[in-house]
């Protein structure tokens, strides 16, 4: 019997398309998923809570965890850490269970040199505008931020290519459908794949 590990799969994007909406309203219709929690030195916003959140931690402890291998990856983004937990993701993969990860470009580019098999999700904005207007609108960010934000935004949308799936988050619903669809579709590429195996093995003991 071949044990199969879970599928990693990351969603990534600017800052402000909606990555976080549009994680909770599919994981309120995908249960199979398990979110993995990201560590970060920026302050806590009103109403986030820690280990719900973020795991919130200061830039010394943050630094001790990189030196210590325990992040998969992890990105300076606006003068703020920002990291995976190695520990969570990978026992959770071995445990069969699916993991999502909602992270920025720079980070989930590390993770495509360590987890090729990852599926790879870019969530776009219907335009510059409209980003501009969801980032200020939230509510969170000083005006410095929003720009810092929206000028990373800009490289951040040039990588796009390097995705194995680009989603335009004009709508949340649509976007939950069509990454549902893609979650979908990469099990039953995965299964397929398992079964041709399955029957190159029993072939070979022949
Ligand atoms: N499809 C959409 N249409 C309109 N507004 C949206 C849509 N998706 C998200 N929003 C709004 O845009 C704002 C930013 O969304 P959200 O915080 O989910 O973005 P994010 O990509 O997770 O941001 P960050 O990377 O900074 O955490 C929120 O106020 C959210 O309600
Ligand atoms: N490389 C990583 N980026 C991450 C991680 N967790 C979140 N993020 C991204 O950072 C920016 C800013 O987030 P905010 O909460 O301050 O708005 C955003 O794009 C997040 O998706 C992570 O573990 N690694």
């Amino acid at each position: 019997m071949i044990e199969q590990k879970g599928i990693l799969f990351i969603l990534s994007g600017p800052s402000g398309v909606g990555k976080g909406t549009v994680r909770k309203a599919l994981f309120e219709k995908d249960t199979s998923l398990q979110y993995s929690i990201s560590m970060t030195t920026r302050d806590k916003r009103p109403g986030e809570v820690e280990g719900v959140d973020y795991f919130y931690r200061t830039k010394e402890e943050f630094e001790e965890m990189i030196n210590k291998g325990q992040l998969l990856e992890y990105a300076k983004y606006v003068n703020n850490y920002y990291g995976t937990p190695r520990q969570y993701v990978e026992e959770t993969l071995e445990q069969g269970k699916d993991v999502f990860l909602e992270i920025e470009v720079q980070g989930a580019l590390q993770v495509r040199e360590n987890f090729p098999e990852g599926v790879f999700i870019f969530l776009c904005p219907p335009s510059l505008d409209e980003l501009k207007n969801r980032i200020i609108n939230r509510g969170t960010e000083t005006e410095q931020s929003v720009m810092n934000r929206l000028r990373a935004a800009k490289d951040e949308i040039e990588l796009m290519d390097a995705y194995d799936y680009v989603v335009v988050n004009d709508y949340i619903d649509n976007a939950v459908d069509k990454i549902q669809a893609i979650v979908a579709s990469e099990h039953c590429k995965r299964e397929r794949v398992a079964s041709e195996y399955k029957k190159l093995l029993e072939v070979t003991q022949l």
